[in-house]
């Protein structure tokens, strides 16, 4: 039975520290680049979630070695990569769309599947990309097969990469094991989600692979050796939002601690965002601490490019004054759900005022009642309802326990949080 979560109210201000586990998207890339490396590599800080986790199976089924070592880092020893192997997807984009091109420098047969909702996410573009480089591949969407050969000859290619930047990342992460490498050149509607393309270039740089980003719309990694990597995972910022919109909503105080000066996570925008709304937002070496106003400031704001921030920023709008458009987000209704339906859907159910647009949604802050909210198998549409139900009293979130797809344990640092703060 799918459990059923009461959100907290926050009884006062929010004042507390919250540290959190690694970023998603770093340690899924370092993994992919650790697997395919020239050497065994040290991820130190991974996140430990569903995702990657399911991201260290697949890998694993593959061929390489990943252990546990010293205070949750994982040890990666690369192997020559072979089939049979299952990959179970789950509801990560990042597996879904990193893993492929792994699998088809491979030999043998490799059958890919996820979670019901993961067959409805879009892959055909990755795997047609991958055809047109030289891999046998069966299928279009999850669940689909790849007969490796164990190598890919790579090339040109062009896709539409609009309803997903991971179109791009997938692709470069692997081009460097390809025979003649990858030029990747997008044609189509603006691309989301650049900074996570930038995550993937700058870690292939660190990596020692040659990638010239000097052409818009077009990426090129040389083929040649990837070096073992020695890393720090920064921590995940996207998921430190609930907790800083936790002092933003309460009029309190949380900081992060760890928090990078300098990083691509789209996370990091949330500084500007919380900025915009009326928030005090100081960064130093204590990590980044929001302060929330007495009332937040609505907003006008093109999220493209930090499209996962959309669940936070929906809700902090929704606690706020007037009328906030975000824009810019269409690519959004291919994510874990619909998140602009899911959005509108769930915020009018507790008596909210919201339109999807094209691209975007139109929230109008009203009073908002208790009520179910609904997860939709969404890890932020979950941390979402959290933030909604530390201001309106009886929101009870469906499936909190989706937040291990990022989160290992949500539930438990939001209530830490709060009891910190009393
Ligand atoms: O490469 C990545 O790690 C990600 C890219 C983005 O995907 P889209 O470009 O599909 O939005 C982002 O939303 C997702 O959470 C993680
Ligand atoms: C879109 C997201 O995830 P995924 O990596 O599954 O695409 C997300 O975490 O907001």
């Amino acid at each position: 039975m799918t459990q059923l979560w009461p959100a907290p109210v926050a009884t006062g201000a929010v004042r507390a520290t919250v540290p959190l586990p690694g970023s998603k998207s770093i340690t899924n890339r370092a993994l992919v680049l650790a697997a395919l490396a020239d050497g065994p590599s040290e991820l130190r800080a991974p996140l430990r979630s569903r995702d990657t986790e399911l991201m260290a199976s697949a890998l694993r089924s593959l061929g390489a070695t990943i252990t546990d070592g010293p205070d949750g880092s994982w040890r990666v020893i690369p192997a020559d990569l072979r089939g049979p192997a299952e990959v179970d997807c789950g509801l990560a984009g990042t597996v879904m769309r990193f893993v492929p091109p792994v699998a088809a420098l491979a030999v043998g047969r490799i059958s890919f599947d996820g979670d019901p909702q993961a067959r409805k996410r879009p892959l055909g573009t990755v795997l047609d990309a991958l055809r047109a480089l030289g891999a046998d591949i069966t299928g279009s969407s999850l669940p689909f097969e790849v007969h490796g050969t164990g190598a890919l000859p790579g090339g040109v290619v062009t896709i539409d990469a609009s309803a997903s930047s991971q179109f791009v990342s997938g692709l470069l992460l692997s081009a460097p094991r390809f025979e003649q490498g990858v030029t990747v050149r997008h044609s189509g509607p603006p691309v989301p989600s650049q900074p996570h393309i930038e995550m993937t270039v700058e870690m292939l740089r660190d990596a020692g692979v040659t990638v010239d980003t000097s052409r818009r719309h077009q990426w090129r990694v040389e083929p040649g050796p990837i070096r073992a990597l020695d890393s720090d995972i920064e921590p995940d910022l996207s998921n430190a939002t609930p907790f800083l919109a936790a002092a933003a909503v309460t009029g309190g105080s949380v900081t992060v601690p760890g928090w990078p000066s300098r990083t691509t996570q789209p996370g990091d925008a949330i500084r500007e965002i919380l900025a915009r709304m009326g928030a005090d937002v100081r960064l130093d070496s204590d990590g980044l601490t929001v302060t929330g106003p007495d009332q937040l400031e609505p907003v006008e704001i093109d999220l493209r490019a930090v499209g996962e921030l959309t669940p936070t920023v929906a809700a902090l709008a929704a606690l706020a004054s007037g009328r906030s458009r975000l824009r810019g987000i269409a690519h959004l209704r291919g994510h874990e759900t619909d998140r602009l339906a899911a959005l509108e859907a769930e915020l009018n159910g507790l008596g909210g005022q919201v339109q999807q647009t094209e691209d975007g949604l139109v929230i109008d802050a009203v009073p908002l009642t208790g009520g179910a909210w609904h997860s939709y198998a969404d890890h932020r549409m979950a941390t979402a309802g959290a933030i909604l139900g530390l201001e309106v009293p009886g929101v009870v979130v469906e499936d909190i326990a989706t937040t291990s797809k990022t989160i290992p344990d949500f539930p438990g640092m939001w209530t830490a949080m709060l009891e910190e703060t009393a």
